[in-house]
Protein backbone atom coordinates (compact mmCIF):
# COMPACT_ATOMS: atom_id res chain seq x y z
CA UNK A 1 0.00 0.00 0.00
CA UNK A 2 1.23 3.40 -0.81
CA UNK A 3 -0.39 6.09 1.22
CA UNK A 4 0.03 10.22 0.36
CA UNK A 5 -0.86 12.32 3.51
CA UNK A 6 -1.85 15.87 1.92
CA UNK A 7 -1.96 18.95 4.09
CA UNK A 8 -5.16 19.73 3.60
CA UNK A 9 -8.62 18.54 1.64
CA UNK A 10 -7.83 21.21 -1.33
CA UNK A 11 -4.35 19.81 -1.93
CA UNK A 12 -5.44 16.55 -2.05
CA UNK A 13 -8.70 17.26 -4.21
CA UNK A 14 -6.17 18.83 -7.11
CA UNK A 15 -3.43 16.24 -6.21
CA UNK A 16 -5.78 13.24 -6.68
CA UNK A 17 -7.93 15.22 -10.07
CA UNK A 18 -4.30 15.75 -11.46
CA UNK A 19 -3.08 11.94 -10.94
CA UNK A 20 -6.41 10.09 -12.36
CA UNK A 21 -6.32 12.52 -15.54
CA UNK A 22 -2.71 12.24 -16.36
CA UNK A 23 -2.97 8.26 -15.70
CA UNK A 24 -6.67 8.70 -18.04
CA UNK A 25 -4.57 10.84 -20.61
CA UNK A 26 -1.60 8.39 -20.58
CA UNK A 27 -3.15 5.27 -21.77
CA UNK A 28 -5.19 7.10 -23.85
CA UNK A 29 -1.83 7.39 -25.69
CA UNK A 30 -1.92 4.44 -26.73
CA UNK A 31 -5.57 3.14 -26.18
CA UNK A 32 -8.18 4.46 -28.55
CA UNK A 33 -10.46 4.04 -24.88
CA UNK A 34 -10.09 4.61 -21.14
CA UNK A 35 -12.79 3.42 -18.76
CA UNK A 36 -12.91 5.67 -14.75
CA UNK A 37 -14.64 3.84 -12.41
CA UNK A 38 -15.65 6.23 -9.16
CA UNK A 39 -16.86 6.25 -5.55
CA UNK A 40 -20.46 7.80 -4.39
CA UNK A 41 -20.72 8.71 -1.11
CA UNK A 42 -20.07 12.11 0.12
CA UNK A 43 -16.35 12.05 0.13
CA UNK A 44 -15.30 12.75 -3.89
CA UNK A 45 -17.55 15.58 -4.52
CA UNK A 46 -14.20 18.48 -4.43
CA UNK A 47 -12.58 15.47 -6.57
CA UNK A 48 -14.97 15.56 -8.91
CA UNK A 49 -15.47 19.58 -9.37
CA UNK A 50 -11.80 19.35 -10.18
CA UNK A 51 -11.66 16.64 -12.79
CA UNK A 52 -14.70 17.50 -14.66
CA UNK A 53 -12.24 20.58 -15.78
CA UNK A 54 -9.40 18.44 -16.83
CA UNK A 55 -8.41 18.78 -20.19
CA UNK A 56 -8.03 15.06 -21.33
CA UNK A 57 -10.32 13.83 -24.16
CA UNK A 58 -13.47 12.59 -22.33
CA UNK A 59 -14.87 11.38 -25.60
CA UNK A 60 -12.96 8.47 -25.13
CA UNK A 61 -13.06 7.97 -21.84
CA UNK A 62 -16.42 5.84 -20.39
CA UNK A 63 -17.30 6.89 -16.68
CA UNK A 64 -19.33 4.30 -13.88
CA UNK A 65 -19.83 4.44 -10.33
CA UNK A 66 -18.43 1.53 -8.50
CA UNK A 67 -21.61 0.47 -6.46
CA UNK A 68 -24.90 2.37 -6.62
CA UNK A 69 -27.87 2.91 -4.41
CA UNK A 70 -31.16 1.19 -5.59
CA UNK A 71 -33.46 4.42 -5.69
CA UNK A 72 -34.20 7.03 -8.66
CA UNK A 73 -31.76 8.86 -10.46
CA UNK A 74 -32.96 12.28 -8.87
CA UNK A 75 -33.30 11.00 -5.38
CA UNK A 76 -31.27 12.74 -2.36
CA UNK A 77 -28.92 9.85 -2.16
CA UNK A 78 -28.26 8.41 -5.84
CA UNK A 79 -24.74 8.16 -6.32
CA UNK A 80 -25.52 8.96 -10.07
CA UNK A 81 -26.63 12.28 -8.85
CA UNK A 82 -24.12 13.42 -7.32
CA UNK A 83 -21.86 12.58 -10.47
CA UNK A 84 -24.11 14.53 -12.74
CA UNK A 85 -23.66 17.39 -10.52
CA UNK A 86 -20.30 17.04 -9.93
CA UNK A 87 -17.93 15.27 -12.95
CA UNK A 88 -20.07 14.93 -15.51
CA UNK A 89 -19.99 18.68 -16.59
CA UNK A 90 -17.62 21.11 -17.89
CA UNK A 91 -15.24 19.07 -20.01
CA UNK A 92 -16.06 15.87 -18.43
CA UNK A 93 -20.01 15.87 -19.92
CA UNK A 94 -17.89 14.74 -23.18
CA UNK A 95 -17.45 11.12 -21.23
CA UNK A 96 -19.76 8.60 -21.96
CA UNK A 97 -21.51 7.46 -18.93
CA UNK A 98 -22.85 4.01 -18.01
CA UNK A 99 -25.50 4.46 -15.18
CA UNK A 100 -26.14 1.23 -12.76
CA UNK A 101 -29.25 2.19 -11.94
CA UNK A 102 -31.53 1.10 -14.54
CA UNK A 103 -34.94 1.13 -12.74
CA UNK A 104 -35.95 -2.03 -12.63
CA UNK A 105 -37.76 -2.96 -9.68
CA UNK A 106 -34.48 -4.96 -8.00
CA UNK A 107 -31.05 -4.28 -8.54
CA UNK A 108 -31.02 -8.57 -8.54
CA UNK A 109 -32.74 -8.11 -12.49
CA UNK A 110 -30.19 -5.73 -13.58
CA UNK A 111 -26.82 -7.41 -13.37
CA UNK A 112 -26.88 -9.02 -16.29
CA UNK A 113 -26.88 -6.46 -18.22
CA UNK A 114 -24.81 -4.27 -16.58
CA UNK A 115 -22.17 -6.83 -16.58
CA UNK A 116 -22.53 -7.11 -20.77
CA UNK A 117 -22.50 -3.16 -20.88
CA UNK A 118 -19.16 -2.84 -18.63
CA UNK A 119 -17.57 -5.51 -20.34
CA UNK A 120 -16.47 -3.89 -23.33
CA UNK A 121 -14.79 -1.08 -20.95
CA UNK A 122 -12.74 -3.93 -18.85
CA UNK A 123 -10.02 -3.73 -17.69
CA UNK A 124 -10.86 -0.38 -16.03
CA UNK A 125 -8.27 1.95 -16.54
CA UNK A 126 -8.33 3.88 -12.86
CA UNK A 127 -10.34 3.23 -9.87
CA UNK A 128 -10.62 5.14 -7.40
CA UNK A 129 -12.48 3.53 -4.21
CA UNK A 130 -13.99 5.31 -1.08
CA UNK A 131 -14.65 3.77 2.25
CA UNK A 132 -17.33 3.83 4.76
CA UNK A 133 -15.79 4.22 8.78
CA UNK A 134 -17.20 0.42 8.90
CA UNK A 135 -14.52 -0.22 6.51
CA UNK A 136 -16.76 -1.19 3.51
CA UNK A 137 -15.95 0.11 -0.07
CA UNK A 138 -18.25 -0.10 -3.12
CA UNK A 139 -21.23 -1.66 -1.78
CA UNK A 140 -18.85 -4.96 -0.30
CA UNK A 141 -20.57 -4.13 3.62
CA UNK A 142 -19.56 -6.27 6.27
CA UNK A 143 -21.97 -8.45 7.09
CA UNK A 144 -23.50 -8.37 3.60
CA UNK A 145 -25.51 -10.91 2.05
CA UNK A 146 -23.32 -12.84 -0.55
CA UNK A 147 -20.34 -10.89 0.66
CA UNK A 148 -17.72 -14.05 0.26
CA UNK A 149 -19.11 -14.64 -3.28
CA UNK A 150 -18.52 -10.76 -4.00
CA UNK A 151 -15.22 -11.16 -3.09
CA UNK A 152 -13.85 -14.40 -4.60
CA UNK A 153 -12.35 -14.75 -7.52
CA UNK A 154 -15.03 -16.23 -9.43
CA UNK A 155 -17.57 -13.40 -8.49
CA UNK A 156 -19.31 -12.21 -11.18
CA UNK A 157 -18.82 -8.70 -12.39
CA UNK A 158 -21.84 -6.77 -10.90
CA UNK A 159 -24.00 -8.18 -8.04
CA UNK A 160 -26.96 -7.07 -5.98
CA UNK A 161 -26.12 -6.53 -2.74
CA UNK A 162 -28.42 -6.26 0.90
CA UNK A 163 -26.12 -5.60 4.16
CA UNK A 164 -27.54 -3.98 7.61
CA UNK A 165 -25.40 -0.76 7.16
CA UNK A 166 -26.81 0.12 3.99
CA UNK A 167 -29.96 1.87 4.18
CA UNK A 168 -31.21 0.58 0.56
CA UNK A 169 -30.58 -2.41 -1.45
CA UNK A 170 -27.44 -2.14 -3.51
CA UNK A 171 -25.32 -3.05 -6.73
CA UNK A 172 -21.98 -3.28 -7.08
CA UNK A 173 -19.11 -4.08 -8.56
CA UNK A 174 -17.63 -7.07 -7.00
CA UNK A 175 -14.10 -7.74 -6.29
CA UNK A 176 -12.06 -9.59 -9.24
CA UNK A 177 -13.28 -5.95 -11.59
CA UNK A 178 -12.21 -3.37 -9.19
CA UNK A 179 -8.69 -5.40 -8.28
CA UNK A 180 -8.15 -6.12 -11.64
CA UNK A 181 -8.16 -2.16 -13.18
CA UNK A 182 -5.12 -0.45 -13.87
CA UNK A 183 -4.71 2.15 -11.30
CA UNK A 184 -6.18 1.72 -7.77
CA UNK A 185 -6.81 4.57 -5.25
CA UNK A 186 -8.47 4.73 -2.40
CA UNK A 187 -9.57 7.99 -1.23
CA UNK A 188 -10.42 9.19 2.91
CA UNK A 189 -10.82 11.94 4.58
CA UNK A 190 -10.71 12.64 8.56
CA UNK A 191 -9.06 11.06 11.78
CA UNK A 192 -11.90 8.39 11.54
CA UNK A 193 -11.42 6.71 8.54
CA UNK A 194 -7.47 6.73 9.23
CA UNK A 195 -8.11 4.87 12.36
CA UNK A 196 -10.32 2.60 10.34
CA UNK A 197 -7.93 1.93 7.31
CA UNK A 198 -5.23 0.83 10.40
CA UNK A 199 -7.70 -1.37 11.80
CA UNK A 200 -8.39 -2.78 8.34
CA UNK A 201 -5.23 -3.33 7.47
CA UNK A 202 -4.53 -6.18 10.15
CA UNK A 203 -7.89 -7.93 9.25
CA UNK A 204 -9.94 -9.97 6.77
CA UNK A 205 -11.54 -8.76 3.95
CA UNK A 206 -14.66 -10.64 5.01
CA UNK A 207 -14.70 -8.20 8.16
CA UNK A 208 -12.93 -5.26 6.70
CA UNK A 209 -13.85 -5.25 2.68
CA UNK A 210 -11.62 -2.61 1.95
CA UNK A 211 -8.84 -4.93 3.22
CA UNK A 212 -9.32 -7.18 -0.20
CA UNK A 213 -7.94 -3.74 -2.09
CA UNK A 214 -5.42 -2.16 -0.04
CA UNK A 215 -1.84 -3.82 -1.06
CA UNK A 216 -1.87 -2.48 -4.68
CA UNK A 217 -3.81 0.72 -3.91
CA UNK A 218 -2.06 4.13 -3.07
CA UNK A 219 -4.58 5.85 -0.49
CA UNK A 220 -4.79 9.84 -0.91
CA UNK A 221 -5.91 11.33 3.16
CA UNK A 222 -6.38 14.32 4.43
CA UNK A 223 -7.51 15.92 8.06
O1 LIG B 1 -22.54 4.30 0.65
C1 LIG B 1 -21.47 4.59 0.19
O2 LIG B 1 -20.44 4.92 1.01
C2 LIG B 1 -19.07 4.92 0.62
C3 LIG B 1 -18.36 5.92 1.53
O3 LIG B 1 -19.04 7.17 1.45
P1 LIG B 1 -18.58 8.48 2.21
O4 LIG B 1 -19.82 9.33 2.27
O5 LIG B 1 -18.12 8.07 3.57
O6 LIG B 1 -17.51 9.10 1.40
C4 LIG B 1 -18.90 5.22 -0.85
O7 LIG B 1 -17.57 4.99 -1.24
C5 LIG B 1 -19.88 4.38 -1.68
O8 LIG B 1 -19.70 4.61 -3.06
C6 LIG B 1 -21.28 4.74 -1.28
O9 LIG B 1 -22.27 4.08 -2.02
Amino acid sequence: MNFVEYPDRDMLALSLADRLASQLAQHLRSNEQGSLCVPGGTSPVQVFDTLSGSDIDWDRVTVFLGDERWVDGDHKRSNSRLLRRHLLKDRAAAAQYIDLYTGDPRPEDATEALAEALKPHLPITAVLLGMGNDMHTASLFPGADHLAEALSPGAPPVMAVRAEGAAEPRITLTRPVLSNAIHIHLLIMGPEKREALERAQKMDPIEAPIRAFLDEATVHWAE
